[in-house]
């Protein structure tokens, strides 16, 4: 026998290629990976040799029957009330992998039910109930808060246990003297990092620790998902209902019991009781999503995978391979609907594709705040080799962090160099496996149906390298993956279930809309009550068209639902929100001072790749500890709405090196509130940027755009000069307004108007829809095909 890959020995073993990895690891062989080859011989021999021994030896077996959990991370940040001087049970996991100890060590014991969430931590934290007038709700509510302040920002807390403030935190007179009740320090086992047994501490440490707890605002926190009702408000700050409703008539409120309550009502009213609040989104505080995971529940799931790649090299006909060869296989014979995603079952799992190819649609979705990709396929055509789309593609999978399996495209074709593909990406980091790296390529034909299975399979082996898993035991959480108005059967929306499981009956909140699951159909067009995690389904039922990539959550009631739907689109329509976020230079400084900002990501255009290099080399000397400075994409071209749409998804700022953005992009990023700078001179851009990084930017005027005109005739004017035949297709145009003259997405002259007509009169300006006659201030090269972007220079008042 010779030597053979990990994967396949796995394969033929029945087990899975990170199992025997660990095997080996554990017989001290160590391989890279799932693709690295072993001796089939050699590994087979010392395997049953270390199977026999095993059997004759009584214990303990370490890494296949893990002892059981005594206390996950969920269980430890619920809130508690008492004090924590009971021992608390840490999971015997601890003293064998620090800190991010995998699922795989928490498998399940075997026939072990999940847990319900309820029942969970009673039995396994052994915690003293404090029996007191307090009630636990009161006290949770500092709890989180505490661990807020000290867990929550790793940026101003240097890496040490927090276990101490518990500690300290007992010492800490906090709150009003009189009510609400001052909460009893928390019980923390906080997060994973709880399994790292502290180190002693210098007694200075601990003054540290001590500080920082009592710099922690002493009133009690209450958190609140977008809207609550008196009664509930009630509930949480330990109050009677009536005396809520007499402190808003104090306010000048009147109220029922029932009624829900403006956030800044409850704010205002908090702030009286001695209490503040917190406002969380629906997602954080539903569905478990504020406790950590409690891993012994998670199982394994599906990937869910987007196919990019540039134009025309084959992502849709490998979608449809991939599809017919599924439906094809199955015996169902199903024909598959088109619903934004489907799955296709194989021998060794399934897997969730989204049916949207691109990176386009990819972005938008992250842009909103949904990630619903695991894995993303790159489809490069062999004979056309990387092309910029393929590039962005990298740049947008990477900054999202999702794992890249490359699909080698149409080798087929007689001009196919496979070689040459893998060559141009390992440059972009995608080194393939068989030359040292990490990336898995897979040659395939989509039209002629060549190596899908063999892609298929790499996908599950990448996934299960990935152990991605859910619980699928809670309320569903998910993503809108597309959303229609069915003339039939109203708002149609295709979501992602990502945690737990969707059941008709369900009330959900998705965006801006609520409403009850009616019903579900999966991609087969079958009839469905539930689906569990990376199962896409229609559902019928929701009160309006959710926007693809807008977030659901299962809620309890459908009165709350409509009221947080109701208080979403009331914010919507107010919203400014979105450009509050968005970094930009002239707000950096303060950002990286109240510590929200530690890197400044950069989209980098340019007209010639010879500019964005020597700009990037210089963007490197000028990062410092407080900042640094990333560069997520860069490439040649016009600012496009890809483009934007990353910076959005990533928060940064793009920089434009004789180049504009394209009007849509523009518009775009205006609504997205994302900044674009453009700068002609490198200096002048380093410059901005370092003084934007010291605080010292100082803008003066910004750019209003304020119309868009194309010429679509020149004339020579006698003693005037040129006059651009035009039409304006965009706002308007003003005699003396400032210009700027674009050519193939080049600024090629920037000035001013100098004469505008209509008809052969002199006008003060022409308004979007209309011809015009435009002289421009000494320039008379204009072209058919120019455009003149017209914009006002607005002043604005120096910050800081
Ligand atoms: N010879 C050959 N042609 C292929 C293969 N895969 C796709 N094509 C052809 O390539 C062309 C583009 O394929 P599409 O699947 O539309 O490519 P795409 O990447 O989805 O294109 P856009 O949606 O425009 O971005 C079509 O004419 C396909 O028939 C292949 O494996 N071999």
């Amino acid at each position: 026998m010779g030597m053979i890959r990990v994967y396949d020995l796995a394969k033929s073993l029945g087990i899975s290629s990170k199992e025997l990895l660990d095997r080996l690891e554990q017989l001290g062989l160590h391989f890279k990976s799932h693709s690295s080859n072993v001796d089939e011989d050699h590994v087979r021999s010392l395997l049953i040799a270390a199977t026999s021994e095993k059997q004759s030896r009584p214990k303990p077996k370490l890494l296949e029957t893990p002892p059981p959990v005594h206390a996950t991370p969920a269980e430890s940040r619920r809130p508690r009330t008492g004090k924590a001087e009971a021992p608390i049970m840490l999971p015997e996991t601890s003293t064998r992998k620090p800190a991010r100890s995998k699922p795989a060590e928490t498998k399940e014991p075997s026939g072990a039910k999940p847990i319900t969430e309820e029942t969970s931590p009673a039995g396994k934290v052994s915690v003293v109930e404090h029996k007191g007038p307090q009630k636990p709700k009161a006290v949770s509510s500092l709890h989180p808060t505490q661990e807020t302040a000290v867990l929550k920002r790793p940026s101003a807390v240097p890496l040490e246990p927090p276990q101490r403030p518990v500690a300290a935190a007992t010492t800490v007179k906090a709150g009003p003297s009189s009510q609400p009740p001052i909460p009893p320090p928390p019980v923390t086992v906080p997060g994973p990092r709880a399994t790292v047994a502290p180190p002693a501490q210098e007694p200075s440490v601990q003054v540290e620790e001590t500080q920082r707890v009592l710099s922690v605002p002493s009133r009690p926190i209450i958190k609140i998902a977008e809207t609550i009702t008196v009664k509930e408000l009630a509930e949480n700050i330990s109050m009677s209902p009536s005396e809520v409703i007499k402190q808003l008539i104090k306010m000048g409120i009147m109220t029922t019991i029932n009624q829900p309550l403006d956030v800044e009502v409850v704010k205002r009213a908090a702030d009286r009781l001695g209490f503040s609040v917190e406002v969380m989104p629906l997602e954080e505080t539903t569905a478990g999503a504020e406790e950590i995971e409690d891993l012994s529940l998670l199982l394994p799931r599906s990937p869910v995978v987007t196919i990019m790649g540039h134009v025309d090299h084959g992502k849709t006909s490998l979608l449809d391979a991939i599809r017919q060869t599924n439906v094809i296989a199955s015996e169902a014979g199903g024909i598959t609907q088109h619903i934004g995603a489907y799955q296709v079952d194989l021998p060794g799992g399934k897997i969730t594709f989204l049916d949207t190819p691109g990176h386009e649609a990819f972005t938008a979705m992250r842009a909103r705040g949904a990630q619903a990709t695991d894995i993303v396929v790159l489809v490069v055509a062999a004979d056309d080799g990387v092309m910029p789309q393929t590039l962005e593609a990298v740049s947008h999978a990477k900054d999202a962090g999702v794992p890249i399996l490359v699909a080698v495209n149409k080798i087929d074709k007689p001009g196919a160099d496979s070689n040459r593909v893998m060559q141009q990406l390992a440059e972009q980091g995608l080194v393939p496996e068989d030359w040292g790296g990490q990336t898995i390529y897979a040659e395939v034909s989509a039209k002629k149906k060549i190596g899908i299975d063999h892609l298929l399979e790499m996908l599950l082996l990448l996934a299960e390298i990935q152990e991605l898993k859910a619980n699928p035991h809670k309320a569903a959480k998910g993503v809108i993956i597309e959303a229609e108005l069915d003339r039939g059967r109203g708002p149609v929306a295709t979501v992602l279930v990502q945690q737990g499981t969707l059941k008709v009956g369900d009330v959900i909140v998705a965006g801006l809309h609520s409403g009850r699951v009616r019903a579900m159909n999966n991609d087969k067009g079958k009839r469905v009550q539930a689906a569990g995690p990376a199962t896409p389904v229609e559902v019928l039922g929701l009160s309006g068209v959710a926007m693809a990539g807008d977030t659901f959550v299962v809620v309890s009631d459908e009165r709350k639902a409509r009221q947080i739907a109701l208080s979403r689109q009331q914010k919507h329509r107010e919203e400014t929100i979105v450009s509050k976020h968005r970094v930009t230079l002239e707000d950096l400084h303060r950002r990286i001072q109240e510590g929200e900002v530690k890197e400044l990501r950069m989209i980098i255009k340019g007209d010639v790749q010879g500019s964005i290099g020597p700009f990037r080399e210089s963007l490197g000397r000028i990062g410092t500890d407080a900042v640094r400075l990333k560069v997520i994409h860069a490439s040649v071209g016009a600012i496009n709405e890809t483009d934007v749409m990353l910076a959005s998804a990533s928060n940064a700022v793009i920089v434009g090196f004789h180049v504009r953005p394209e009007p849509k992009a523009q518009k775009l990023a205006e609504q997205e509130g994302v900044e674009v700078r453009l700068y002609t001179v490198i200096y002048d851009a380093i410059n901005e940027i370092r003084q934007a990084m010291e605080g010292l930017l100082e803008p003066t005027y910004i750019e209003r755009s304020i119309g868009r005109v194309e010429v679509r005739q020149v004339f020579a004017v006698p003693k005037v000069g040129a006059v651009a035949g035009s039409m304006v297709v965009d706002g308007k145009v003003c005699r003396d307004s400032q210009v700027r003259l674009i050519r193939d997405s080049k600024v090629v002259h920037k000035g001013r108007v100098g004469s505008l007509r209509r008809f052969k009169e002199d006008v003060r300006e022409v308004q979007n829809g209309f011809e015009c006659g435009v002289g421009l201030v000494n320039y008379n090269d204009i072209k058919v095909g120019d455009v003149l972007e017209v914009f006002e220079l607005e002043s604005v008042a120096q910050k800081l």
